[in-house]
């Protein structure tokens, strides 16, 4: 797709596509937009992030990856729409103009390139990274568990043939250091979200233990906001908390090392639906899907450029 002016954002598109969508949004943002590699995946492809950005040195910035797990396709969907608002809506939107005229916005699109590709070629079922592990023919480690906060706890398995399994070592995975190398160099990210599909969730931290994060009742009251906010769009029903109480216990996960890392605003959104089609979401509601999730994402920027 040549053109993101015609390209169809209520479709699923190949990592090709997606990656040749990237170049042609850059080029139509008028300088808003810029595109950086952050690293390589284990099969060497480039690992690309979108820099929003309309000024300033190092601004305090927003971190949101999407497609972490290779199979849930409505997230790397939902980033393409979520990219292209706001675009059209700064300048118009109070919001989005107010965020990017003091805040940088980083959107890593394809989180898990060698994965979702794989889930195009050959399983469309694939969750983890693509990489090899001597000792065994099974594949991949789950990204979401190859993070630095109680690495190889509960709620990730040794089993390399695990969907949750943890990989040899913390940030074993490029797809992960990639990510924690430029957060960390940024070193002024007030916000870290990671985007997920299914359930219908808003999550923070933690899933490595039951204890509550200092900041509880701020993300608690954020979280309910926000999806009040985006209940609001279609009538699509979350329901929010930390991890471990809301989904299950996890060990080595994103939002969790980076909330450890003193980034407050770490959240897990797992879009729609509930179940019925679970990750393989129909096309047709890509749209509505990505509405909502707007919604409620900038519910949630909102409070963090105010705060
Ligand atoms: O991908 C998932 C299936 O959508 C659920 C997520 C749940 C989760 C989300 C954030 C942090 C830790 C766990 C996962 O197991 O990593
Ligand atoms: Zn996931």
């Amino acid at each position: 797709e040549r053109n993101s002016q015609t390209f169809n954002y209520a479709s699923y598109h190949t990592l090709d596509e997606i990656y040749t969508w990237m170049d042609s949004f850059v080029a139509s943002s008028s300088g808003l937009v810029s595109k950086l590699q952050i690293g390589t995946t284990f099969e060497n492809r480039p690992i690309y992030v979108l820099r929003f950005s309309t000024g300033g040195v190092n601004r305090p910035a927003i971190w949101i990856n999407f497609g972490i797990h290779a199979r849930e396709w409505i997230s790397p969907a939902t980033s393409l729409w979520f990219a292209n608002k706001l675009v059209s809506e700064y300048g118009k939107d109070s919001s989005v103009s107010s965020l990017l005229n003091t805040m940088d916005l980083y959107l890593e699109i394809v989180t898990n390139p060698d994965g979702y590709s794989f889930t195009h070629t050959n399983n469309r079922m694939w969750r983890k990274t693509r990489s090899n592990h001597a000792g065994t023919s099974c594949k991949g480690v789950d990204p979401n568990r190859n993070f630095d906060a109680n690495f190889g706890g509960p709620g990730a398995s040794g089993n390399a043939c695990s969907s949750t399994y943890y990989g040899p070592y913390v940030n074993s995975e490029k797809e992960v250091k990639a990510i924690v190398d430029f957060v960390t160099n940024h070193g002024n990210f007030k916000s870290f979200i990671d985007v997920h599909s299914y359930s219908q969730l808003l999550m923070f931290p933690y899933g490595y233990t039951s204890t509550k994060p200092k900041d509880y009742n701020e993300l608690m009251e954020l979280s309910k906001k926000s999806i009040t906010a985006l209940a609001s769009v279609h009538g699509t029903k979350y329901r929010y908390g930390p991890i471990l109480t809301t989904i299950y216990q996890s060990s080595g996960s994103s939002i969790d090392w980076a909330y450890d890392q003193g980034i407050k605003y770490a959240f897990c959104f797992e879009l729609r639906d509930t179940g019925r089609y679970g990750f393989i979401l129909p096309a047709n509601q890509i749209i509505a899907t990505a509405e909502e999730t707007y919604v409620g994402l900038m519910e949630i920027l909102d409070h963090v450029r105010l705060n």
